[in-house]
Order: structure tokens, then sequence, then C-alpha cells
């Protein structure tokens, strides 16, 4: 049974799990999540014009810009903006172009994490959990991008991804039985689990509506506009099916 968390990175002190924070290139509207997010990550890298979000985030406060900087800002670079590439520089972080054009921004960064992750200075080998923010929403082939992101890493099962947008936190469940732990002070009450690549057999517990041994697939059965009934939920699938949970408007 695997074991999942998802709110732990927005209400714990310390997280359990480290992990990477990827900036995409969305406006920061809920800066309680982004700072959150930030305080705990121990990657900070920005997706392309993620920086440009990051910089205007504190268009107000010059000083408070410069206590916001990531390792990185990677990508093809062609959102980047001048000035925000200028500053970001001229306080030493890395700043990397990649042009290949069959991969998204978010997917570049990625493929820096593991560059560090496999780097000398990363002795312990360890690996990183991969939260994204502000992730969906926005246009709907970036955000299909990005569900489609989960599905590449779901075989990398240790390290978990984490997308979380101004409303939801969402990650993909592979084949086989889940546990996952709400805190329903932060997640809740709306939720659902949707066979976004092709049909499933699902059954779930812990829900308004649940479902046993139950085909699902577009044109037919989609969970969605749920609720949680419970703490725990618990899902078994015979293949990978993605969990959203919805955000309260106070988590931070
Ligand atoms: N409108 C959007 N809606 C949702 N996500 C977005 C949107 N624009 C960008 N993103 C996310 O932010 C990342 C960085 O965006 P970037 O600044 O490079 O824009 P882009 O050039 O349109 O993206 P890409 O080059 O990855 O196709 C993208 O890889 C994607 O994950
Ligand atoms: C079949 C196919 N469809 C779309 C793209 C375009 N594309 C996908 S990711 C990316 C990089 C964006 O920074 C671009 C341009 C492609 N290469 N192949």
């Amino acid at each position: 049974m695997r074991q999942w968390r998802p709110s732990d990175v927005l209400s714990l002190e310390k997280p359990l799990r480290p992990y990477a924070l990827i900036i995409l290139n969305q406006k920061l509207n809920r800066l309680d999540i982004f700072k959150k997010l930030w305080s705990e990550a121990s990657y900070r890298f920005c997706a392309d014009g993620g920086a440009n979000r990051l910089y205007d985030a504190f268009e107000d406060d010059v000083e408070l810009r410069e206590k916001y900087l990531p390792h990185a800002v990677h990508g093809d670079l062609d959102s980047l903006r001048k000035d925000v590439r200028d500053y970001y520089e001229s306080k030493n972080v890395e700043v990397s172009q990649d042009h290949d054009q069959n991969s998204t921004d978010f997917m570049k960064c990625i493929s820096l994490l593991r560059k560090k992750e496999t780097s000398d200075k990363n002795k312990d080998g360890i690996k990183y959990d991969i939260v994204a923010f502000p992730a969906l929403g926005g246009r709907f082939d970036q955000t299909i991008a990005s569900i489609n992101q989960l599905y590449f890493l779901k075989d990398e099962t240790d390290r978990q991804t984490l997308l979380v947008s101004d409303e939801n936190l969402t990650i993909l469940l592979d084949e086989g039985k889940h546990r996952i732990e709400c805190n329903r002070q932060l997640e809740g009450p709306t939720c659902g689990i949707m066979p976004l690549g092709g049909p499933i057999v699902l059954t779930t517990r812990g829900l308004r509506w649940n479902l046993t041994d139950y085909p699902c697939h577009f044109g037919g059965m989609v969970s969605t506009s749920n609720v949680l009934a419970s703490d725990i939920v618990e899902i078994e699938t015979d293949k990978p099916v993605v969990w959203t949970v919805e955000l309260k408007e106070d988590t931070c």
C-alpha cells in the first residue's frame, strides 16, 4: 500500500520528504502557499518565465525580492524577460538554457534536478520529491502537459510529484493500493479521481460516493465533485489515475 500525505508541504514545519520546488509561468496569486513551499524547499528552480512571476511578485518590495533568489532559472528562455534575467544574473543565480523543442520548460527543470541529484555535491544520493507551483489552470495544453509529467514520473517510486495550484493538490496514483491521508483543515471538501490515461477499474473508501470494482473511463464514469468523508481515503486502481483534492482558502 503506497502512502500519501499531499498537504504535508503546506502544514508541517519541516517536511518529512525533501523536495525541489519548480515555479511555473503563472501568476503567483497565493503568496501564502508560495512562501510556505519556498521556505522548506531544498532546491528552488524557476521554469523560464516562472522567473518573471517570481520577480513581479515583489514589485513593491525590492528588499524582499532579494530574499527570494532561486537556485536556478532554466528552460529555453524564450519567456524570460531581459530585466529579470539581468537581475537574477547580477545576484549570481544560475541561468541556463536548453533549446530542446520536444520538452516543456517544466520537464527541463526536472532534468536539471536529476543533474543536481547525480552531481558530486549530492553525496548522499538523495532523490527529491517535486513540487510544482502554480500548476494547472491557465492554458489547457500546458495543464495536460503538467499532468503528462506525472505519468512520465510514475515509475520513480522513490519520489513523489505534487502539482499545487491555487485551488487544488494533484497527484498520480499508479496501479495498486493507495492510502491518502488528508488534513481536512487544509484540504477538501471536494475531490476527484480521474482516469486521464485511459480506462481503469476503481475501488474507493473514505469518500461520500464510493465505487467498488467499478470501470471508469471518459464517456462513462469519471468521479468529479466527490467529497471527502474521512481523513483517510483508500483507493485501489488497476491502472494509473489522477487524484485531486480542493485546497481551502486559508491554508498556511
Ligand atoms: N499559460 C500557462 N498555463 C499553465 N501552465 C503554464 C502556462 N504557461 C507556462 N506554464 C508552465 O510554466 C512552464 C514555463 O513556462 P514558459 O515560461 O516557458 O512558457 P512557454 O514557453 O509557453 O512554455 P514551454 O516552453 O514549456 O512550452 C511551462 O513549461 C509550463 O509548465
Ligand atoms: C508532436 C509535437 N507537438 C508539439 C511540439 C512542440 N513542443 C512541445 S514541447 C515544446 C517546447 C516548448 O518550450 C514544443 C515547442 C513538438 N515538439 N512535437
